[in-house]
C-alpha cells in the first residue's frame, strides 16, 4: 500500500483515488475551453470536490497534440488564482500540471501538494526546483513533444521501453536529491503513442508494479476511445469508465478524470466487489 506525503499531509493509496481535471486553457480539448472563465473553473473546482475528488490538477498550458508553447507570465495567469482558490476554499490536494519550474515553485508557494509534469522534469531546472521544493512529483512519460508526437509513434516494446525511460528519470531525480517516495509514474496515455499503443499500455499497466511507485492514469477521454468508439470527447463517458475501471483493476493508484461521480461510482463498486466481507 502506497502513501505519498506533501508537507503535513498524507495521500493513502490503499484503494484508487480520483484527481478531478481542471484544464484552463482555452482550446482544453475536452471542455472546448468553457472554463476560461476564473467564475467558471471555481464552480467546477467545487462540484468536482463535493462529488469526491482527493486531488484537483490544475493545468495552464495545452499538451494535447499539435498544442504550441504557452510563455510562462500566460501560465502563471492562469493557474495561480485557482491555486489559491482551492487552498483557501478547500481541504484537498492540489496538483500543477506544468513542466516550467517557475511556475512549479510559484504555484508550490501558493498551496499546491503535487508537482503532475507530462514532461519528467526534463526542462532544464526542472530536477534542482523540485528537489528545493520537497514535494511529490509525478513523472509522465511522452515520446517527443505535444507538437509532434503523434506523427509516427515507434517502440521496440512499448512497456519495457517506458520502463526504461522511468528507471532513468527515477535516477535522474535521485540523483537531484528527490526523495524515491515522492516520485509517481504515468504512462502517458496519449502521449506519443498509436492506438494499439495505448490498449497495449492498458493491457499491460501490471507490468509497471515492478517499479514499487505509485501509478497514475489518465485515459479520461482521450482519442484511444473516441478512435474506436467514434465519439465525440463529451461522448466518452463509458469508454472514460471503462478503461478508468480497468485500469484501477490493473494496479492505478490515482485515476485522472474530467467525469468524478460516475468514476467514483464506479470505483465503489469495484471497491465493494473486493470488500464485499465488510458489506451487511
Ligand atoms: N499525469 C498526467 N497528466 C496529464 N495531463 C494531460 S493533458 C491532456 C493532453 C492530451 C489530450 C488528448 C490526447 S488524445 N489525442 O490522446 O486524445 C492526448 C493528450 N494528460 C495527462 C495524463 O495522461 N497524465
Amino acid at each position: 500500500m502506497f502513501r505519498i506525503e506533501s508537507g503535513h499531509r498524507t495521500l493513502a493509496l490503499d484503494k484508487t483515488l480520483v484527481m478531478g481535471i481542471l484544464n484552463v486553457t482555452p482550446d482544453s480539448f475536452s471542455d472546448g475551453g468553457e472554463f476560461s472563465s476564473f467564475d467558471l473553473a471555481c464552480q467546477h473546482i467545487d462540484a468536482m470536490v463535493s462529488q469526491g475528488a482527493k486531488i484537483i490538477d490544475i493545468g495552464g498550458e495545452s499538451t494535447r497534440p499539435g498544442a504550441a508553447e504557452v510563455v510562462l507570465d500566460e501560465e502563471l495567469g492562469r493557474v495561480l488564482p485557482l491555486v489559491e482558490y482551492i487552498a483557501k476554499h478547500h481541504d484537498v490536494w492540489i496538483s500543477i500540471d506544468t513542466s516550467k519550474p517557475e511556475v512549479m515553485e510559484r504555484a508550490v508557494k501558493a498551496g499546491a501538494h503535487l508537482i503532475n509534469d507530462v514532461r519528467a522534469l526534463q526542462a532544464p531546472g526542472a530536477l534542482e526546483r523540485v528537489a528545493l521544493l520537497e514535494v511529490p512529483v509525478c513523472l509522465m512519460h511522452m515520446q517527443g513533444q505535444p507538437d509532434t508526437m503523434q506523427e509516427a509513434p515507434n517502440y521496440r516494446d512499448i512497456v519495457a521501453d517506458v520502463i526504461v525511460f522511468f528507471e532513468r528519470r527515477i535516477d535522474a531525480c535521485i540523483a537531484a536529491g528527490i526523495k524515491r517516495q515522492h516520485i509517481l509514474l504515468d504512462p502517458g496515455f496519449g502521449f506519443g503513442k498509436t492506438l494499439s499503443h495505448n490498449y497495449e499500455l492498458l493491457n499491460r499497466l501490471a507490468e509497471f508494479k515492478v517499479l514499487k511507485l505509485p501509478l497514475l492514469i489518465g485515459l479520461s477521454r482521450k482519442s484511444m476511445l473516441g478512435e474506436l468508439l467514434m465519439r465525440e470527447p463529451k461522448e466518452r463517458l463509458a469508454g472514460s469508465l471503462a478503461g478508468g475501471l480497468i485500469a484501477a483493476q490493473r494496479g492505478a493508484n490515482i485515476l485522472r478524470v474530467h467525469d468524478v461521480v460516475e468514476t467514483l461510482d464506479c470505483l465503489n463498486v469495484f471497491q465493494a466487489s473486493n470488500d464485499y466481507r465488510h458489506l451487511i
